[in-house]
């Protein structure tokens, strides 16, 4: 008989907590990402809508929040608007690139339509090398989805890497089975600190859910703002302190949060909302 293998242990982190619920009187600001948080995943991003239950359970959370409630997307504003009637939100598209404050008023990077056509023409270029890689233009970004052939990811990844050296000003933004060639200087985690000094999210506890690497960035941001950071699904590494395990989970959770905020939960957990840090922009009414 054959010596037994020896046993590795490899010791797993310690499973993140679910989030506490607030009680009614929490001033809490809370930012959704969308795909694979509140939306699941399809093979094509034009197939992808929210149900009736979701939009009102988002509408009306916006409403107990007075405000507070924003999406912080790699979709574009106008895409966002259209899927969740939300053109009167404050909101984050393409990753930050676009921004649109509760009072309407927007700050966008503009790109130049030259430039855009130019990405556009090498995104399609690269795409066409690989078979199944389907290209989603979003005007100042690109994003080269692989969902409907995810073998050709790694390859798709090497060759973009190669070619970001001839396209100065942008960078490779990786994503769940997407890459996408995106303006650079602009991520969640400023959108959010953007969001955040105005009203009304000014003063108030963040709150973010999302499930994908865009997500760190915003995590890092609520992190160092006392706020509550939750990963949707199980993808490792994070730097969120909480976990839901998917977009059925977090609209469950999300209905019980507005519940708590309109008549108060009886088996909430009271989490101490901690104050931003001196000089913090957070701190303004
Ligand atoms: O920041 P998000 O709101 O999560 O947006 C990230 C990207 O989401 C979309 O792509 C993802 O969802 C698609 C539809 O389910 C799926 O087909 C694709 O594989 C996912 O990567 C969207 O199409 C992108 O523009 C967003 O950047």
């Amino acid at each position: 008989m054959s010596p037994a293998t020896p046993a590795i242990a490899i010791a797993p982190r310690d499973p993140l907590p679910p989030p506490p619920l607030p009680d009614a009187t929490a001033r809490w600001a809370i930012f959704l990402d969308v795909d694979g948080t509140l939306l699941d995943f399809a093979d094509d991003p034009l197939a992808v809508q929210p149900d009736a239950p979701l939009l009102a359970l988002l509408h009306a959370l916006r409403q107990v929040l007075d405000g507070a409630l924003a999406l912080v997307s790699g979709r574009e504003l106008a895409d966002l608007d259209r899927l969740f009637a939300s053109s009167h939100w404050a909101a984050a598209g393409l990753h930050g690139l676009q921004l649109r404050h509760a009072d309407g008023s927007c700050r966008h990077f503009t790109v130049a339509a030259a430039a855009q056509a130019h990405i556009r023409d090498v995104a399609r270029t690269l795409a066409a090398r690989f078979d199944g890689v389907q290209v989603e233009d979003k005007h100042a970004a690109v994003a080269l989805h692989c969902r409907r052939a995810p073998a050709q990811l790694p390859a798709l990844h090497e060759a973009a890497i190669a070619l970001m050296a001839q396209l100065p000003g942008y960078e490779l933004q990786p994503g769940n089975l997407v890459l996408e060639l995106k303006p650079s200087g602009m991520d969640k985690g400023r959108a959010v600190l953007e969001l955040l000094r105005r009203a009304p999210f000014a003063g108030r506890r963040p709150v973010y859910l999302g499930d994908d690497l865009t997500d760190e960035h915003a995590f890092a941001s609520v992190n160092a703002r006392h706020g509550l950071s939750v990963r949707i699904g199980a993808r490792e590494p994070s730097l969120a302190a909480f976990t839901l395990a998917g977009p059925v989970a977090a609209e469950a959770w999300l209905t019980r949060v507005l519940d708590a905020l309109t008549h108060g939960a009886s088996t909430h957990v009271r989490i101490p909302e901690g104050d931003p840090p001196e000089g913090d922009p957070a701190r303004q009414p």
